[in-house]
C-alpha cells in the first residue's frame, strides 16, 4: 500500500516540539459516538427510493474514517452518505434520540453550528448558470479580483494592522480587569491565532497571504480552504477528496496535520472522502465502502478489504524512470513543432514564476508535464492558449503551429488546442438547456456557447456548415465516435439503459462531477486538434472513467493520431495514460526552470 509517511514534510518536525500540541489525545471508545447511524436508510428530499440501504455506521472519537465508493456508479452515492450527515438527505427510521441522535458528542449542540462539509471535488449542478472568465486570474486587474487571499479568508484574524494605527489603540490594555466572559473571548482569540500562525506555517501559506485570491493555484486554493475550515472551529468535519490536486509532498503535509490535529482536544474529528482509486491515507483506521447497489461496507479497515488489500492500493506510483528498468522505452517518431518555447518567462511585479523556459512539443509527443503546486504549470499552459496576457510581450519567444503568438487571434488559437484544466471545469456555463450534446459539439469552435443547426459549430470562416456538407457529417461523426470510446457504455451502471443517445440529450449539469469531467474530455477530443492539453482531466472521475481515457489516449485507441501532440498534468503518475512502453517524455517546472527529465535529453 502506498503511503505518504516516506516524505514527512518539515513542518511534521516542528510541530512535535510544539508543546500544546501533544498534551491531549482524544478520548477511547467509551466516549459518546461521533455519528451513529444504526439500521437506517438514506433518501434524497422528497423521494421515497432510498439511495443507501440499511445503513449501520457508528463512529467513535479514536477512530479515523475514510469514506469511498467502489465504483462508477457508487460515487453517486458518497454525496447522499455525507449528505445524510449535514442535512441535504434524509434518515429513516432517524437515530434514536434517546441514544443521542446522530452526532451523540454533541449532545445538545447546534450541527449546524458544529459540523461542516467542505467538497474538494468539482463544483457540481447548483453552482450557477453563466460562464465566467476564469483568464481573469492572469492579470488580477479588476477591483474584485484584486482581494487578497488575507481579505477573503482570514478576514479576522489575519487583517493588517493599518500603517497608520496609533499603537496604544491596537495593543492589548493590560491591568484592567475583565469579566469571565472577555477572558473567555480573549483566550479564544488567542488560540485562533495560534491556530492561524500554525496551519499557515504548515500548508505554506505565508507568502500567499497579500495576493489576490483569484491568482492562486489550484492546489494553493485547497490548502487555503483547508485551513480556513480548521480555523471555523467546527466539532465535525467532513473533507471530501481534499487530497486531489494536491502535489505529492502537500498530501503528507495534510495527512500528517490532521493526525497530529487529532492529539489535541479542540480539534475537530474529521472524515475524509477519497476516490474509489485513492490509497488510503495513513493513520486511517476504518473505512465505509459504498458499493454500487447502495450498500454500505462500514469497519475495521481490515475487515472491509479482506485481506487488507485492494487493487486501488496496488496501483503502481513508480515513476517512468522506474518503470523504465522493467518496459523498453518506446522512441516515438516526432513530426513538427507545434509549439516551441525559447527563453519564455513570466513574471507579477518581483515575483518570478517561469524563468527562461525553452521547449518544444512536436507531433506524435506525449507529455507529462509535472511540478509542485503554484510552480507554474497552469501559466505555462496559459501561455500557449494565448489566455495569458504575457504571452503577447513573449511574442517573438513563442511560436505556436509555425507562426508568431501575435500572428494568431485567440479563438483560432483555440480550434487549433483541446483543453480541460480545473479552471474552466469551473467556468463551464451549466444552464439546464445545454445537454451534452451542445457540450461537447461547442469542442469543434474551442467555445462555450453551441452553435449551428446541428449543434456541431460553424465553419472555420465564421459561416454556417452547410447541410449535408462532408465537414458537417464529418463531425457529427466524430461527436458519436467519442461517446463511443468515453460514454456511458465505458462507466455505467446501467449501460442498458444509459443509451449514448440517452445521454447526449441529458442536462449537461444533471451529470454528476465525475461525469461532467468526462464530458469535458470529450469536447477537448472531439475535434482532433493538433494539441491537446489536460490539465487535471481526472479530478472527479471513478476509475473506470479514467481507465477508458487513457484506453483511448493509447496508440491504437483511436483518442489520439501521430499529427497530434498531448500534455497531461497530475499530480498522480498513475493518472498519466502513458509509460515508458508508450514514449512518455516529463518536463518539470521547478522555482521557475524547466526541463525535460524523462527521457533525458542526450
Ligand atoms: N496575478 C498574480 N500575481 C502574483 N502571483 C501570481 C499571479 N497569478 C499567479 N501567480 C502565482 O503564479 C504561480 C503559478 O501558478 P499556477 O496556477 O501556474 O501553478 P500550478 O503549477 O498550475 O499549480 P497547481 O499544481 O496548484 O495547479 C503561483 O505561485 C501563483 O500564486
Amino acid at each position: 500500500m502506498q503511503t505518504w509517511r516516506r516524505a514527512l514534510p518539515t513542518p511534521l518536525k516542528s510541530l512535535s516540539r510544539h508543546p500544546t500540541l501533544v498534551s491531549h489525545v482524544h478520548n477511547d471508545n467509551s466516549a459518546l459516538p461521533v455519528v451513529s447511524i444504526p439500521h437506517s436508510s438514506i433518501y434524497e428530499l422528497g423521494s421515497q427510493q432510498p439511495v443507501l440501504r440499511d445503513v449501520s455506521w457508528t463512529v467513535r472519537p479514536a477512530e479515523s474514517w475514510a469514506v469511498m465508493s467502489s465504483g462508477a456508479a457508487a460515487s453517486h452515492l458518497k454525496p447522499a452518505l455525507f449528505g445524510a450527515l449535514t442535512g441535504t438527505h434524509r434518515i429513516a427510521p432517524p437515530p434514536p434520540a434517546s441514544q443521542g441522535g446522530l452526532f451523540p458528542f454533541l449532545g445538545d449542540e447546534d450541527p449546524h453550528k458544529y459540523v461542516q462539509m467542505v467538497r474538494f471535488a468539482h463544483r457540481g449542478q447548483a453552482a450557477g448558470d453563466g460562464f465566467y472568465d476564469f483568464t481573469a486570474r492572469y492579470g488580477a486587474v479588476r477591483e474584485e479580483d484584486r482581494l487578497t487571499l488575507r481579505e477573503t479568508f482570514f478576514p479576522d484574524i489575519a487583517r493588517p494592522v493599518h500603517k497608520l494605527a496609533v499603537p496604544s489603540l491596537v495593543t492589548p490594555e493590560r491591568d484592567v480587569e475583565h469579566t469571565a466572559a472577555e477572558v473567555e473571548k480573549r483566550e479564544r482569540a488567542k488560540r485562533k491565532h495560534e491556530m492561524f500562525d500554525l496551519l499557515t506555517e504548515w500548508l505554506q501559506l505565508g507568502r500567499l497571504l497579500d495576493l489576490p485570491i483569484i491568482a492562486l493555484s489550484n492546489g494553493q486554493t485547497r490548502r487555503a480552504r483547508i485551513a480556513q475550515a480548521l480555523l471555523a472551529e467546527p466539532k465535525l468535519l467532513l473533507l471530501d477528496e481534499p487530497l486531489t490536486g494536491l502535489d505529492h509532498n502537500s498530501r503528507g503535509v495534510l495527512v500528517a496535520l490532521l493526525q497530529e490535529l487529532k492529539k489535541r482536544e479542540s480539534s475537530p474529528h474529521v472524515i475524509m472522502g477519497l476516490r474509489a482509486q485513492d490509497p488510503l491515507p495513513d493513520g486511517t483506521t476504518h473505512v465505509a465502502l459504498i458499493k454500487d447497489g447502495g450498500e454500505v461496507l462500514a469497519g475495521r479497515k481490515e475487515d472491509v478489504f479482506p485481506p487488507y488489500f485492494t487493487p486501488a492500493m496496488a496501483q503502481t506510483t513508480a515513476s517512468p524512470g522506474d518503470r523504465a528498468s522493467r518496459f523498453n522505452y518506446k522512441h516515438r517518431q516526432h513530426g513538427d513543432a507545434l509549439v516551441d518555447l525559447k527563453g519564455v518567462s513570466v513574471q507579477y511585479g518581483q515575483r518570478k514564476v517561469l524563468s527562461s523556459i525553452h521547449w518544444t512539443i512536436r507531433a506524435n509527443s506525449r507529455w507529462h508535464l509535472i511540478g509542485e503546486n503554484g510552480a507554474g504549470k497552469t501559466t505555462l499552459l496559459a501561455l500557449l492558449t494565448g489566455e495569458h496576457p504575457q504571452s503577447y510581450t513573449q511574442s517573438s519567444n513563442l511560436r505556436l503551429f509555425d507562426r508568431e503568438r501575435s500572428r494568431w487571434a485567440t479563438p483560432l488559437l483555440h480550434r487549433r488546442i483541446g483543453r480541460v484544466s480545473p479552471e474552466m471545469y469551473n467556468a463551464f456555463p451549466r444552464r439546464n438547456t445545454l445537454t451534452v450534446w451542445d457540450a461537447v459539439g461547442t469542442g469543434f469552435d474551442g467555445g462555450f456557447v453551441p452553435k449551428g443547426k446541428r449543434r456541431v459549430g460553424i465553419a472555420h470562416d465564421g459561416t454556417p456548415l452547410a447541410p449535408g456538407s462532408h465537414e458537417e457529417e464529418w463531425r457529427v461523426h466524430r461527436m458519436h465516435e467519442v461517446v463511443r470510446a468515453l460514454g456511458p457504455r465505458r462507466w455505467h451502471a446501467h449501460p442498458d439503459k444509459m443509451t449514448d443517445e440517452r445521454f447526449f440529450a441529458t442536462p449537461f449539469p444533471a451529470l454528476t462531477p465525475g461525469e461532467q469531467a468526462m464530458v469535458l474530455l470529450m469536447r477537448a477530443l472531439v475535434g482532433a486538434p493538433p494539441l491537446v492539453l489536460l490539465d487535471e482531466a481526472w479530478a472527479g472521475m471513478d476509475r473506470s472513467m479514467v481507465e477508458a481515457a487513457h484506453e483511448y489516449l493509447r496508440d491504437g485507441g483511436g483518442g489520439l493520431t501521430e499529427e497530434q501532440a498531448c500534455v497531461v498534468v497530475s499530480h498522480w503518475e498513475e493518472e498519466v495514460p502513458w509509460g515508458p512502453e508508450h514514449g512518455v517524455q516529463r518536463f518539470r517546472l521547478d522555482n521557475g526552470r524547466g526541463e525535460q527529465i524523462f527521457p533525458k535529453p542526450q
